[in-house]
């Protein structure tokens, strides 16, 4: 008897832009030893080649999955984004061809957090512009416009999990802390939501953006948005490089509204170290330019190999997709002494029924079964007796609506 319905050193991996280590002792450990890695991601024809006979695909934030990519790897089985955001996957066309789409919803919270809160002392204190004219031999000793945090006003712009870490940090130093939503958030600490996002603009001393990218969230910082925020403030991006019109920040520091910023993200990121850093923003000593490295740290990167890794190891080995983002979660015990079928099917009435007449038809003894669905996918999981599993499979694999089919042993 095999031990999974298909052999483990078959499965190819492949992780991409410098994923860390600790996911390779994951997928080793578990049995996984066919792992292509890359320390970047890589270019469109070297990615159609790794991937045409890949089952397991490894990301960060760069690499952008579409549909042209999709249609291009018949064999992909799961999606892991080794970070918290997905927006780099097509979501909906992954879920339509039933692949899940993992990622690490938490691990990087704190880094993304910590990095945030440093500039935010660094910009009031006018570090920045300091620290780049004593490179050029300059001496800038002055009080003038710099800034204890004590006292001073935080505006938080997505409350989630990095916005309300930002948010407890920041009132331990002695700063008011408010925030805008689209949910209605619990506040923490003495924290308070504001009445709208133009009054958070108008009223805080720093603005920090920790929204996912959404098409409401695309230059949500815009030219209109510049003229309600306070006079001299400081502006923080370490979202999304959509989030922030760089122009308009162009403009609102030329004109002194923006008295200095920290952007980690930007609409256009180079697709390598060896690429050219190109941005308006370069030309300011008071903005704060780092890599897209907020959540880069050896903690957070070694817990999210681990945390992600192991998401893709479940689902291959047990099927279970508890925590995907794109496809309904379904969480599973072990299925020792039974077969395992898992069916991924457009969510249309009557396949639950189809599908029980068929393990019927089969004189299929059901050991337990799982079920999950949404709008347009459902997944249904179960557990059935050795003798009659690989026809009723065969079977299951002609009910209309049917999008992914998997026999594990
Ligand atoms: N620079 C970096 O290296 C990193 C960047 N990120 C980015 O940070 C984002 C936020 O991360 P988390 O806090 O973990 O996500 P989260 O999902 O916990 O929080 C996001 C919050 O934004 C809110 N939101 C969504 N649309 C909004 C809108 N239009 N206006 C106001 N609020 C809105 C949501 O309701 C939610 O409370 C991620 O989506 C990711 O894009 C995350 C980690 C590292
Ligand atoms: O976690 C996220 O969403 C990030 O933006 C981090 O991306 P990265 O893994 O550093 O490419």
């Amino acid at each position: 008897m095999q031990a999974t319905s298909f052999e483990k050193d078959k499965i190819k991996i492949v992780l991409l832009e410098g994923i860390h280590a600790s996911a390779e002792k994951v997928f080793s450990a578990a049995g996984y030893q066919n792992i292509v890695t890359a320390t970047k991601s890589l270019p469109k024809s070297e990615l159609e080649e790794v991937l045409a006979d890949a089952h397991f695909l490894g990301i960060r934030s760069r690499t952008q999955v579409t549909e042209e990519l999709l249609e291009a790897s018949p064999r992909l089985a799961a999606i892991g984004c080794f970070c918290i955001g997905t927006n780099q996957v097509d979501l909906t066309a992954t879920s339509l061809r039933g692949i899940p789409v993992f990622n690490a919803p938490f691990a990087n919270t704190r880094s993304v957090a910590e990095l945030v809160l440093g500039e935010m002392i660094l910009l009031l204190r006018g570090v920045p512009q300091k620290n780049a004219a004593a490179h050029r031999g300059e001496w800038l000793k002055s009080a003038t416009n710099s800034y204890e945090t004590r006292g001073k006003t935080l505006g938080i712009v997505g409350y989630g999990h990095i916005g309300t870490q930002i948010g407890i940090l920041a009132e331990n130093l002695g700063m008011s802390v408010q925030y805008f939503d689209i949910e209605s958030k619990l506040a923490l600490g003495n924290a308070q939501a504001a009445d709208s996002y133009e009054q958070l603009l108008a009223t805080s001393d720093v603005v920090t953006f920790h929204v996912p990218e959404t098409p409401i969230t695309k230059n949500m910082m815009d030219q209109q948005a510049f003229e309600h925020l306070k006079e001299g403030a400081i502006l923080i991006n370490a979202s999304r490089g959509t989030v922030v019109d760089i122009d308009a920040l162009d403009k609102a520091l030329a004109s002194g509204r923006v008295s200095g910023a920290a952007i980690d993200v930007f609409p256009v990121e180079p697709k390598s170290n060896q690429d050219e850093f190109v941005s308006p923003l370069r030309a300011y000593d008071n903005v704060i330019l780092t890599p897209h490295v907020g959540g880069s740290t050896m903690e957070a990167q070694a817990n999210i190999g681990i945390e992600v890794a192991e998401k893709l190891v479940k689902y291959s080995d047990n099927g279970s997709t508890l925590s995907a983002v794109n496809i309904p979660e379904v969480a599973l015990p072990s299925h020792e002494g039974k077969h395992r079928i898992c069916h991924i099917h457009r969510n249309i009435p009557g396949i639950l029924a189809k599908i029980n007449d068929i393990f019927s038809s089969n004189n299929a003894n059901i050991a337990a079964q799982f079920l999950q669905t949404n709008e347009k996918v459902g997944y249904v999981v179960t557990d059935i007796d050795r003798s009659s599993s690989v026809k009723a499979f065969e079977e299951l694999k002609t009910i209309e609506g049917t999008i992914r089919t998997r026999i594990l042993y």
